[in-house]
């Protein structure tokens, strides 16, 4: 059997809550035979595990101990990421509201997001092939990423995707001030507003469909780093 090595290739996708980030990142990675990693989840993790240990997030002692040590394991397959604590599968707990609600203030401990960041750069240099997404991705976890983009979209056109995605589950109050909310107090951390330079694209994605961004952001990959996907084998189901 002939080993075909593939190229090295990592893309930074940032942007605001409910940007997109991670259906496009999913998608790009499942396209070019790339791993996913969603670093929110990562703080979502640190949020989940330090609230189970009355551990608050205006301790930033305890906070970036906790981050040193928090068990994480990633599973960095995009057609099935998940997350692990210790022994337990923490991937649907990470999205409850509880959780959006409070990471913002443990993602804002500094010496916490060095340490997760630490990790989210062995995961790049372990995957080789990999779609990253975030808020400080193209500046600050891989600014020297092959491919590097900020994912725009009007604030009411992400409420409204939101409000879809839920489904009826919350009203339009609610969900406005979960997106524009969020995004207010995770700017005060991170930088994802406008392009960090010209070495980052953006894509506005107000009007275009979800396969309109995905074309838009595998067009930005250097043709030698595209190369075919192959059919998934037995470890790694199609879902
Ligand atoms: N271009 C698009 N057109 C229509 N719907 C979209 C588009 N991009 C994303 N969506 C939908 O918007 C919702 C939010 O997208 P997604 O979860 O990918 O955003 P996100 O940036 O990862 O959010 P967060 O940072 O809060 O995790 C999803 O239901 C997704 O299918
Ligand atoms: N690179 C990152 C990724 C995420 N965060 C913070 C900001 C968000 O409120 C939270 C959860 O992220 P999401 O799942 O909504 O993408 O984590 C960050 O500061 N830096």
């Amino acid at each position: 059997m002939t080993t075909v090595l593939q190229p090295r290739l990592v893309i930074a996708i940032d942007g605001p809550s409910g940007s997109g980030k991670s259906s496009t990142s999913r998608a790009v990675a499942s396209r070019l035979g790339c791993e996913y990693l969603d670093t929110g989840s990562m703080y979502r993790a640190l949020a989940l595990w330090c609230t189970h240990r009355g551990i608050a997030s205006d301790d930033p002692v305890a906070v970036a101990r906790a981050a040193r040590d928090l068990p994480i394991k990633v599973r960095t397959d995009p057609a099935s990421f998940r997350v692990e604590l210790g022994a337990n599968d923490v991937t649907e707990q990470l999205h409850a509201p509880e959780v959006s609600g409070i990471v913002s203030g443990y993602a804002g401990v500094l010496p916490a997001r060095e340490a997760l960041i630490v990790r989210m750069r062995r995961i790049i240099e372990d995957c080789g092939r990999i779609v990253v997404e975030g808020r400080d991705i193209t500046t600050v976890v891989a600014p020297g990423a092959d491919v590097r983009v900020l994912l725009q979209a009007d604030p009411e056109q992400r409420i409204h995707r939101r409000e879809a995605q839920l489904d009826g589950a919350a009203d339009h109050e609610t969900v406005a001030e979960q997106v524009v909310g969020r995004d207010a107090a995770d700017s005060a951390t991170t930088r994802f507003e406008t392009p960090a330079d010209e070495g980052v694209h953006l894509i506005d994605s107000t009007d275009l469909t979800l396969d309109e961004v995905i074309d838009r952001v595998v067009a930005l990959v250097p043709h030698e780093l595209v190369v075919p996907v192959p059919s998934p084998g037995p470890d790694r189901p199609l879902t």
